[in-house]
């Protein structure tokens, strides 16, 4: 039989949705720190295939997750394009900043995919491992979310510095969103050969666009790397999540042709029930926050979230990555409260 989470892919409602959570590898997790301790940096334990697969099959241990995530980032992209990336001890990434369309010459044509193969052995270790009704996703960040990190060298509060850029010189970012497209079409296609079952785009800083801006940066990227895996693996399912999309998550749910939708915690239940459920399957949105919290407000938002979207196609998860001082208990109390008819 079909793992669950694929069956949601596919448009079935399952009376108990699957479940996993994003960054379900992580912090939280004693053993996650105890590995982290003993791979020099964050991205040497990316790059390292026996604790990166690891690190990847915790959660599943743990807690019994219908999914597996890799155990990666988004970064690793740039830095197979030639960018190098760094992570500074509790700031978060650092890259040289490609702040206009110069810049690009400091990039590889194309992404070095050598580079990345120990993402690919990790996928294939994970893969021998894991459970049969378990599984593997593989990911990458979307276009313009891995281009806000590349234009300002590190995070920012409003990712003015490539929204900037596209604004002044569309072009040339185009430019670099097309290179993107191409990288991330090959970082997918060789995750699914490598053997993941499916995949998630993140556009974690999409809700920072305006609308015009949102369908050229945003959907148009998405749709041309969704088109090309359909074309070239046609049995991988597809998640977009373009976290904080509000109005714009209907537009995007018809027209970028993933499988299902990731939706941030802001999007109301009923809405989302009402008017993307018969679009397309959606995953989320529990407030990582209140997972936090626990208690009384983590039971009624299981509770809404069951309500709201259960009787269509759901993927139950957070509405963004579970965060480092998440009580475990609270983590197995929702697996609890969404399980209990199973
Ligand atoms: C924007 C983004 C990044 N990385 C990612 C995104 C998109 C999703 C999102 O919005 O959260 C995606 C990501 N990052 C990581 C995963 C692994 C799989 C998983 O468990 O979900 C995934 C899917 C591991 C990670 N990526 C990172 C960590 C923490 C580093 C550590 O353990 O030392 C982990 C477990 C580091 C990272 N990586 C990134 C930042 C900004 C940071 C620093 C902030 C932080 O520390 O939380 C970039």
């Amino acid at each position: 039989m079909q793992k669950p989470l694929l069956r949601v892919l596919n448009g079935e409602t399952l009376a108990v949705p699957p479940v996993w959570m994003m960054r379900q590898a992580g912090r939280y997790l004693p053993e996650y720190r105890e590995v982290r301790a003993k791979a020099g940096s964050f991205l040497e334990l990316c790059y390292t295939p026996d604790l990166a697969a690891e690190v990847t099959l915790q959660p599943i241990r743990r807690f019994g997750f219908d999914a597996a995530i890799l155990f990666s980032d988004i970064l690793v992209v740039p830095d197979a394009l030639g960018q190098a990336v760094r992570f500074e001890e509790g700031e978060g990434p650092r890259l040289n900043p490609i702040p206009d369309a110069r810049g690009l010459r400091r990039l590889h044509e194309r992404i070095d995919l050598d580079r990345l193969g120990p993402v690919f052995e990790t996928i294939r270790r994970v893969k021998g491992e894991l459970p049969g009704d378990v599984a593997l996703l593989g990911f990458c960040g979307a276009p313009w979310t891995v281009a806000t990190y590349m234009v300002a060298g590190r995070g920012t509060p409003d990712q003015a510095p490539a929204r900037l850029w596209a604004y002044r010189d569309p072009d040339g970012f185009e430019e670099l969103i097309d290179r993107l497209v191409d990288a991330s079409c090959a970082y997918l296609g060789a995750q699914i050969e490598a053997g993941v079952d499916a995949v998630q785009i993140f556009d974690s800083w999409a809700g920072t666009l305006a609308p015009d801006e949102f369908r050229r940066w945003a959907m148009d990227p998405v749709a041309r790397i969704v088109a090309y895996l359909r074309e070239h693996h046609p049995q991988a399912g597809i998640i977009g999540f373009p976290r904080g999309a509000g109005t714009l998550y209907e537009t995007y749910a018809r027209h970028v042709g993933v499988d299902a939708i990731g939706l941030d915690w802001s999007v109301d239940w009923a809405w989302a029930g009402q008017v993307l459920q018969p679009v397309k399957p959606v995953q989320g949105n529990l407030d990582p926050l209140v997972l936090v919290a626990g208690g009384p407000a983590l039971d009624a938002a299981v509770d809404g979230i069951l309500a709201g979207l259960g009787k269509g196609p759901l993927i139950f998860n957070l509405g963004h990555g579970i965060t480092p001082e998440t009580p475990i208990a609270h983590v197995e109390r929702m697996l609890a409260r969404v399980r209990k008819a199973r």
